[in-house]
């Protein structure tokens, strides 16, 4: 059952967010000594960025970040979500050495592979079990890299899956495939503005045929919690 945060405004959800992933670090680190976190893209880079950045709380030397999924872009492109956590977050603090990004001039296969390798630097078993993902979710009800009806939805090998005709620009990506995503002991979503009530709603609507779920409505931890964090907007036709 996903726990439902709803708050007033975009700022709202940003403040609260930015407390949502401190608060978390600060207990995994306290029992495990590390934090791993995934990050999203898309509009859940300016919702952290700015508050992340001016967070005293933050023991960055203890922080693991890795993105839940990331485009083939250079860094220097508007697409790169680690471009933008890189000039948005990470120069302005000096954290560089606390996030693990892809190399974007791979092949797609091949930058995939490179990428759970990294992550296997990491975490080791047969699964990584992250601290906290924090997830986005489109208009179209997609999460990650994962789009609806796309043969990704049924992977269930790779931590890492490489895709090359995402419907969202630009194609070639890397994702976080399910059986990491399901197997994190935290998972939250943050989602705002009213252009995505349709969906959420469809997210939260029980469906007689689990093949019909949204790509987001996929997501649930196996023993982890699950986290909507929504402004009012987002939230308005629960
Ligand atoms: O393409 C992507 O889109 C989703 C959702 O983005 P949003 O701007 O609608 O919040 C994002 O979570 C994902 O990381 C990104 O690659």
């Amino acid at each position: 059952m996903a726990q439902k945060h709803i708050l007033s405004s975009v700022d709202e959800v940003s403040t609260f967010s930015a407390k949502f992933v401190v608060d978390t670090a600060v207990e995994a680190i306290n029992e495990r000594g590390i934090f791993t976190l995934g990050v999203s893209g898309g509009s859940i880079i300016n919702i952290l960025a700015s508050n992340l950045a001016e967070n005293p709380n933050v023991n960055w030397s203890k922080w693991k970040v890795f993105f839940c999924d990331e485009r083939l872009s250079s860094f220097s492109s508007e697409d790169s979500t680690y471009g933008q956590f890189k000039s948005k977050l990470i120069d302005k603090v000096g954290c560089h050495d606390s996030w693990v990004a892809i190399n974007p001039e791979l092949p797609v296969v091949e930058c995939a592979k490179d990428y759970e390798e990294k992550l296997k630097k990491t975490f080791t078993g047969s699964w990584p079990e992250f601290d906290l993902l924090l997830l986005g979710m489109g208009p179209d009800g997609h999460t990650c890299s994962l789009f609806p009806g796309h043969q990704l939805l049924q992977e269930k090998e790779k931590w890492i899956a490489p895709i090359s005709d995402s419907p969202k620009p630009p194609p070639c990506r890397v994702t976080m495939t399910y059986p990491v995503i399901n197997n994190a002991r935290k998972v939250a979503f943050i989602s705002a503005g009213s252009g995505k009530a349709d969906t959420i709603k469809a997210i939260f609507t029980p469906v007689d045929d689990e093949s019909k779920l949204l790509p987001a409505a996929r997501v649930k931890p196996t023993s982890g919690s699950l986290h909507w964090i929504m402004d009012t907007g987002a939230a308005s036709k629960l």
